[in-house]
């Protein structure tokens, strides 16, 4: 059996692997935010118990949850070099001098395993190091506090990396803030025996170029889907559609979709995502700006083009179907839509065909869901929507059963 399979959006989750939210997230302060991608301060405590919530509801319907910090933990204990790795690719951020960087490295890996982990997630401040001062600079001089920095945005997994059938496409991330979270799921890949030896079907260390998981959506073991948002680049929409068409993960066809490109749907999951065999939530109000291009092999490493009349069309045809329905999240009123999208309703994570995961909170879109026929399970995300993600963001799907269209 393949230790990872995702052949579809919405066939039974089996595996999952999250992240809950830690120190990183203590950390953030009105002036971080723009920078740490955050639209306000979370209530942690709060935010931590929705998260628990979040991972009860996986677990009680039969998803076995993995956590980040857990996978780590296995890894750096039973391997030193990915030890040395963990505490390098933390140190490639420190912009001082190698004496400095030395005494840093030789201070991380002093640390016990699991303080380490929390110090990579959390950043490094200069007091956690320096426990006295001794120079006048040290008293008097504003310094930047963090030799290297918190990164809070660990907990949406989806971005980070994506598993695409028996594989993984590791985020090539847009932003400075969020590289780190790449490569540390990166050496989880690497290293851990639940992860190690898949298909790499996109690497994050490519350059010039970037690839966030919360733009790809399995559509069938045949078709994938890749958003040309604000975050992904038509080079690494280029890249995935190549690996995966000209490889043998039997990926045949990639629909890359291309929505406007705005702070407040990042990723194309967060304007659409699949709920059943053929029904899709989507955000109304950009319906008319969605262009959809099919990629498919135009063998020797090629790829050929060819538009789609619309995104309707192009998905039926893609799944075979006759038509699909896109169900308007907030129905027909635009102030509706913009409101609950802004809190994630067009987020929905599916743990079964017809079964998704919401936030309570937007209760329009979710009565509609209802009255589609689609179940659904919510959650509280008052404190986990402020860093502008819902329960999709916030997962990364590693085994689904294969489902049949
Ligand atoms: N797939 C997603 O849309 N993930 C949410 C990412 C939110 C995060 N604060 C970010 O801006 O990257």
């Amino acid at each position: 059996m393949d230790k990872l399979s995702i052949n579809s959006e919405i066939g039974k989750l089996n595996k999952i692997l999250l992240h809950r939210p830690g120190f990183e997230l203590d950390r953030i302060t009105p002036e971080d935010l723009k920078e740490v991608l955050f639209d306000d301060i979370p209530w942690m405590s709060r935010m931590r118990k929705e998260h628990d919530g979040f991972a009860k509801v996986l677990k009680e319907t039969g998803t076995e949850v993995l956590f980040v910090t857990d996978c780590l933990l296995e890894v750096i204990n039973n391997n030193e070099q990915a030890k040395k790795e963990l505490v390098e690719l933390a140190l490639e951020e420190v912009q001082y001098d190698n004496i400095t960087i030395n005494g840093l490295r030789e201070f991380l890996l002093s640390l016990d395993n699991k303080e380490l982990i929390r110090c990579i997630i959390a950043g490094l401040s200069e007091s956690e190091v320096k426990s006295s001062r001794v120079t006048l600079s040290d008293y008097m001089q504003d310094k930047y506090p963090y030799y290297f920095k918190p990164i809070p945005n660990l907990y949406f997994m989806r971005d980070v990396g994506v598993v695409i059938k028996n594989g993984v496409a590791l985020s090539r991330m847009k932003t400075p803030i969020r590289r780190r979270e790449s490569l540390i799921v990166r050496l989880i890949y690497k290293y851990h025996p639940d992860f190690s030896g898949v298909p790499v079907y996109f690497d994050n260390k490519e350059e010039k170029m970037s690839l966030e998981g919360g733009d790809v959506l399995i559509l069938s073991k045949e078709c994938v889907l890749i958003g040309f948002s604000e975050r992904t680049s038509l080079e690494g929409i280029d890249k995935l559609a190549s690996n995966l068409l000209n490889s043998n993960s039997g990926v045949k066809k990639v629909l890359a979709v291309k929505i406007p490109h705005e702070r407040a749907f990042m990723h194309l999951d967060t304007v659409f995502t699949m709920v059943d065999y053929d029904k899709f939530v989507i955000f109304p109000n950009i319906l008319n700006d969605i262009e959809v291009i099919t990629i498919t092999s135009g063998g020797k490493s090629t790829l050929k083009y060819e538009a789609e009349e619309n995104l309707k069309t192009a998905l039926a045809k893609a799944l075979n179907l006759p038509s699909v329905k896109l169900i308007k999240s907030g129905g027909s009123s635009s102030v509706i839509s913009a409101r609950e999208q802004w809190n994630d309703s067009t987020n929905t994570l599916a743990i079964s065909p017809g079964v998704v995961i919401t936030y309570n909170r937007n209760e329009i879109s979710n009565e509609i869901l209802d009255r589609n026929g689609i179940k659904v399970l919510s959650i509280e995300g008052s404190e986990l929507v402020r860093g502008r993600g819902g329960p999709r963001c916030m997962s990364m799907p590693l085994v689904r059963e294969d489902i049949d269209f």
